[in-house]
């Protein structure tokens, strides 16, 4: 139990926006929670749920943690962990994803500058992940709380086993008052299955412990309306939905020190509002007022409900191994967002992939529009291209018969435009 005597979260989807910091226990795993939610209106995100969320991630990314030379600033940390320490202690469970690993590795390897090539960043990270936590167990030790250590890759906040795992330890930590401390597992991620950023990875993580609420920290006050550096470009307050900020520019390229910029945070904002989280975008430095509410950075509100594990995996962390071909009708209807995608509607199919491997549906000019699991090998689809299921199943036999991407394997990736 947590000092203040907080326990578990039982965290029901429509929990996820009215918490307060007593809860009851939950036994982690799936279950009905993890199956997706029925269409219900999508509950309101006001900025002012901030104060009183009872789970919130905060994540810093390199760029707060770092001073111009590239080494660590230990004030940063110092005066992030007060500010969490102090939600803690009123009895809000708060888990930290910090990047830093690899800005902290650089000075005791003799390194200058971030290293290019991957084996030497991960030797890097590696040194540095060590630094870094005895940095954050110190400064959370000062304020009488103990830290606890989780590195993860892409897989483990999707792939069944991987999550339940992270969930029950998460879940643990927090059940025993500790502040979890969240990266990358940098020195073994491969280029394959690696995030790169910790923004992504930061969104996951609010999925995986149903958070009420996430924080992005970063160099900047949060989402502009053209590159910060630019004159003019003014700080967006509120961002409704991703239609909001359909013409913002942004940068993948940011700091010096961090990875992705504001491309990787946007990506981030979507996989946490689209599964009903809120999230604020602003400077490190305005953390507390953050997370008291105030009107400090971008507040993007909540556009969607709790999504199952399954559609994250297949929408932000699967590797897909080849592309069905649409014609226009099977394109309105899996946009519709009811309909499964049958062989009568496909015209072509590229790259070799087995029945349950993920992959694009895309329309005739090559735009993606959604991504599934397909439920046939590719060497059999150009046999059931443009046929009806009736005829399938006369010509081919039963089993046949079916959608070669079931609904509940499909999610979206291009919503129908208004008419
Ligand atoms: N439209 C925009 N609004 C705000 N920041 C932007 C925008 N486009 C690009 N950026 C850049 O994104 C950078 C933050 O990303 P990054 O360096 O990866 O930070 P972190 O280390 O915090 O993850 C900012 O320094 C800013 O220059
Ligand atoms: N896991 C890496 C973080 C990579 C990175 O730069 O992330 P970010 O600063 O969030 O863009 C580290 O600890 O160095």
């Amino acid at each position: 139990m947590s000092d203040s005597g907080t326990s578990i979260s039982d965290r029901h989807d429509s929990d996820s926006t009215s918490s307060t910091p007593q809860r009851t226990p939950q036994a982690p795993g799936e279950g009905a929670s993890e199956r997706d939610s029925p269409i219900l209106p999508v509950p309101k995100t006001p900025r002012s749920l901030m104060g009183t969320a009872g789970r919130v991630v905060v994540k810093i990314g390199s760029s707060s943690l770092t001073r111009e030379d590239g080494t660590l600033d230990s004030d940063a940390l110092t005066a992030l962990v007060q500010v969490i320490a102090a939600r803690h202690a009123a009895g809000y469970q708060v888990v930290l994803v910090t990047s830093g690993a690899l800005a902290a590795g650089l000075g005791p390897l003799g390194l200058s500058a971030r290293p290019g090539d991957l084996a030497t960043a991960q030797a890097a990270a590696s040194v540095g992940q060590g630094l870094l936590v005895a940095r954050y167990t110190a400064a959370f030790a000062a304020h009488g709380i103990q830290v606890g250590q989780l590195l993860l890759t892409a897989e483990d906040t999707v792939r069944r086993g991987h999550y339940r795992n992270a969930q029950r330890s998460l879940e643990r930590l927090l059940d025993l008052g500790v502040v979890p401390v969240v990266n990358e597992n940098d020195a073994v991620a491969t280029d394959e299955i690696r995030f790169g950023d910790n923004d992504r990875l930061a969104a996951l993580v609010s999925h995986l412990v149903r958070a009420d609420a996430m924080v992005l920290l970063t160099d900047v006050d949060g989402l502009y309306d053209g590159p910060p550096s630019r004159e003019g470009s003014k700080r967006i307050p509120e961002v409704r939905s991703p239609a909001d900020i359909e013409d913002v520019e942004v940068t993948g390229s940011g700091s010096s020190v961090g990875t992705g910029g504001m491309v990787t945070k946007l990506n981030s904002v979507l996989i946490a509002t689209q599964s009903g989280i809120p999230v604020v975008l602003t400077q490190a430095v305005n953390v507390e007022g953050a997370l008291r509410g105030d009107l400090v950075g971008t507040w993007f509100h909540a556009t969607g409900r709790r999504t199952t594990r399954r559609r994250l995996w297949l929408a932000y962390a699967s590797k897909t191994r080849g592309s069905l071909v649409l014609d226009d009708g099977a394109v309105h209807a899996v946009l519709g967002g009811t309909a499964s995608l049958l062989p009568a509607g496909i015209t072509g199919v590229v790259g070799e992939f087995e029945a349950s491997d993920p992959v694009e549906l895309v329309d005739r000019e090559g735009r993606v529009v959604a991504r599934g699991l397909s439920a046939f090998d590719s060497a059999e689809i150009p046999d059931l291209m443009g046929q009806t299921t009736g005829d399938l199943r006369d010509s081919l036999g039963e089993g046949y018969d079916r959608a070669v991407v079931h609904r509940d394997d499909l999610v979206l990736v291009r919503r129908r435009r208004r008419s």
